[in-house]
């Protein structure tokens, strides 16, 4: 077999627990076993006990009151002390040789788009224990039911997918609360029905241009329309939907999530590199490559990859 890590990021409460919790469940009942890593230094419980638990090794509460800072620069603050730890992370990965593991991650949107934090871990995790990786990142349903709630969404999801670079699925979660039709937004608007819905999941541009500039003043017809441009050019969002208390849609993403694990099989296994480079510059100084090289290659490999096949399937 080999080695196989699922990184589940998203916004806060956009659903990540649950779904670890439930894809655990899940492969239960086929057989299988994943084990849960949690990765939030604020978690509180879960319904699996962690495998490897990073509140082992410095939890939230404790660094806001020693260190005297807030959740968020907390929460950095244990990213960096665990990335100036790897050894115990090696210890911990140590007795998981063959294993699939599902990582349930932090829900502070900085941490994937602001920082090279996760990053640092997703290389070393693939480079030094030659994970096979893929990310998924969530984004609940209710918050991306009008086009410019949409954008917002998608906007940071693909910033994410930038930063990060490993295979990416993007998952719509909570698609229970449409097809219940329950209401959206907490400011009390309807919520669009579940077909209206469906077409964000993997959209037409020409129906989100006339739908953002009906909404809009003209003057930003120009701005939409560059927006869904860059949307569409980077071919790259559409959204797998989920509903987590379905046992056949967490089953379907399972089944996706697989194929984009199986399909880095056929790749090229990457040079290992340096560890001594993998060290964390927050202040975009040292970066691990050049940014541009970074994005044009990883354009390259998704054309090729959808040209091809592969993971062209795949979400991302
Ligand atoms: N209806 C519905 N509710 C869900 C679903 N998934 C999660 N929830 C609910 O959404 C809330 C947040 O879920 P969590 O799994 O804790 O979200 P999270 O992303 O881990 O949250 P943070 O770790 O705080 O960022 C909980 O009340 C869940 O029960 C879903 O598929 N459908
Ligand atoms: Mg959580």
């Amino acid at each position: 077999m080999g080695r196989y890590a699922v990184l589940v990021s998203g916004p806060a409460g956009s659903g990540k627990s649950t779904l670890c919790s439930a894809l655990i469940a899940h492969a239960n009942t086929l057989g299988r076993t994943i084990h849960l890593v949690n990765l939030d230094p604020a978690a509180e419980r879960f319904s699996y006990t962690p495998s490897i638990d990073v509140r082992e090794l410095i939890t939230l509460e404790d660094v806001m009151d020693e260190m005297k800072l807030g959740p968020n620069g907390g929460l950095v603050y244990c990213f960096e002390y665990l990335l100036e730890n790897l050894d115990w992370l090696d210890e911990q990965l140590g007795g998981f040789e063959d294993d699939y593991l599902i990582i349930d991650c932090p829900g502070q949107i900085e941490l994937y788009t602001h920082t090279a934090l996760l990053q640092g871990l997703l290389t070393y995790l693939s480079v030094s224990h030659s994970f096979r990786l893929c990310q998924l990142y969530l984004l609940e349903s209710h918050f991306v039911d009008e086009v410019s709630k949409f954008f917002a969404g998608t906007l940071s999801a693909m910033s994410a997918m930038i930063n990060l670079e490993v295979p990416w699925i993007n998952v719509m979660s909570k698609m229970d609360l449409v097809e219940r039709g329950e209401t959206a937004s907490r400011l009390g608007r309807g919520l669009r029905g579940k077909r209206e819905m469906e077409r964000y999941l993997d959209p037409d541009p020409l129906l989100l241009t006339e739908e953002a500039n009906a909404s809009t003043n003209p003057r930003f017809h120009s701005l939409n329309q560059s927006l869904v441009q860059l949307i569409d050019d980077f071919a790259m969002i559409n959204f797998m939907p989920l509903d987590a208390t379905s046992e056949d849609s967490v089953g379907a993403l399972l089944s996706h999530i697989d194929h984009a694990m199986q399909s880095q099989e056929d790749e090229e296994p990457k040079e290992p590199r340096d560890m001594d480079k993998f060290e964390v510059d927050e202040g975009g100084g040292d970066e691990l490559e050049d940014d541009e090289t970074r994005m044009e290659a990883m354009l390259e490999r998704e054309m090729e990859r959808r040209a091809g096949g592969g993971i062209g399937d795949v979400e991302i």
